[in-house]
């Protein structure tokens, strides 16, 4: 169980430009959630990510992950029960590194540095095994530069890096935003595939609505770095993006205002 206590973050604090970026957070997330964050421009849902993910240092708030408080900790010690990946497949995989280098080094993330030796020898096999799982053919291509690879690819591959060491958590800001249309419903067939079958706890932004009454077992909705819609699967089976849309109206009091979410 993951669970955020009056989490606040503030941006330019004490100044006359100062933004309550989160505002009050409360949220329990069980083991095994798959949480679709959606909400208007600025709702603060990246800050959200960065705030677990200990990017950003909160003001106030606690996180604890399995009934550990982490919220001191520095980000590259999160990142052992944290896996993320952003919208720009450029950040999430290193070019120059041939994808088995790309997958080392997210394997080793996880371990304890003593097991690291030991499971060298296998780790070729667990790659394989590993990207099998997309279907991409990856497996057969562990010595080529990351570079060399399409977007979609490289999405997907970040994917099976973020997974690898089995975190606790799998936080996906956006990670099909930046790819054409294609690749983006063939990485997010493979984040359902690897979320499901691993039954990893996640949180994935999206902009699209439809993706986020389609995909996991719930749903938030932010506003101004509020929660202000939780629905769980039964209350989002049936939903329409129109309802949806409706419901933000009626409890913000304001018109839904991102373009994006609107024209996907
Ligand atoms: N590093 C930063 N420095 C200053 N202000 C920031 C920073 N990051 C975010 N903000 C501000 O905090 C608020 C929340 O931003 P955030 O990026 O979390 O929103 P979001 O919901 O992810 O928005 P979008 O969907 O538009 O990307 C916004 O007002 C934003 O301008």
């Amino acid at each position: 169980m993951i669970s955020l206590a009056g989490i606040d973050k503030y941006f330019f604090a004490g100044t006359p430009n100062a933004i309550k970026a989160l505002d009050n957070i409360n949220l329990t997330i069980k083991q095994g959630d798959f949480i679709t964050l959606i909400g208007s421009n600025g709702a603060g849902k990246s800050t959200l990510l960065k705030a677990i993910a200990g990017v950003n240092n909160v003001d106030a708030g606690t996180i604890e992950i399995e009934g550990k408080d982490v919220s001191g900790l520095a980000e590259h010690v999160r990142a052992r029960d944290i896996g993320r990946i952003d919208q720009d497949p450029m950040a999430s995989t290193s070019a120059e590194l041939s994808i088995e280098e790309n997958l080392a080094m997210a394997y080793i993330r996880g371990q304890k540095r003593g097991l690291q030796k030991a499971v060298s020898s296998r780790r070729t096999t667990i790659f394989q095994e590993a990207l099998k799982v997309i279907g991409l053919g990856l497996e057969n291509r562990l010595k080529v530069p990351v570079g060399t690879l399409s977007g979609g690819q490289r999405q997907a591959l970040a994917l099976v890096m973020a997974t690898i060491a089995r975190p606790k958590l799998l936080l996906l800001d956006e990670h099909t935003a930046a790819l054409d249309p294609n690749a983006a419903k063939l990485v997010m067939k493979i984040t359902e595939q690897i979320v499901s079958s691993s039954k990893l706890t996640t949180i994935m932004i999206t902009h699209n609505m439809e993706q986020a009454i389609k995909y996991g077992n719930r749903l938030i909705m932010m506003h101004r770095g509020r929660i202000i819609i939780d629905f769980d699967a039964n209350e989002k089976k049936d939903l329409t993006v129109a309802e949806l849309v409706n419901k933000f109206t009626s409890i913000s009091g304001t018109v839904f205002d991102d373009d994006r979410v609107l024209l996907a």
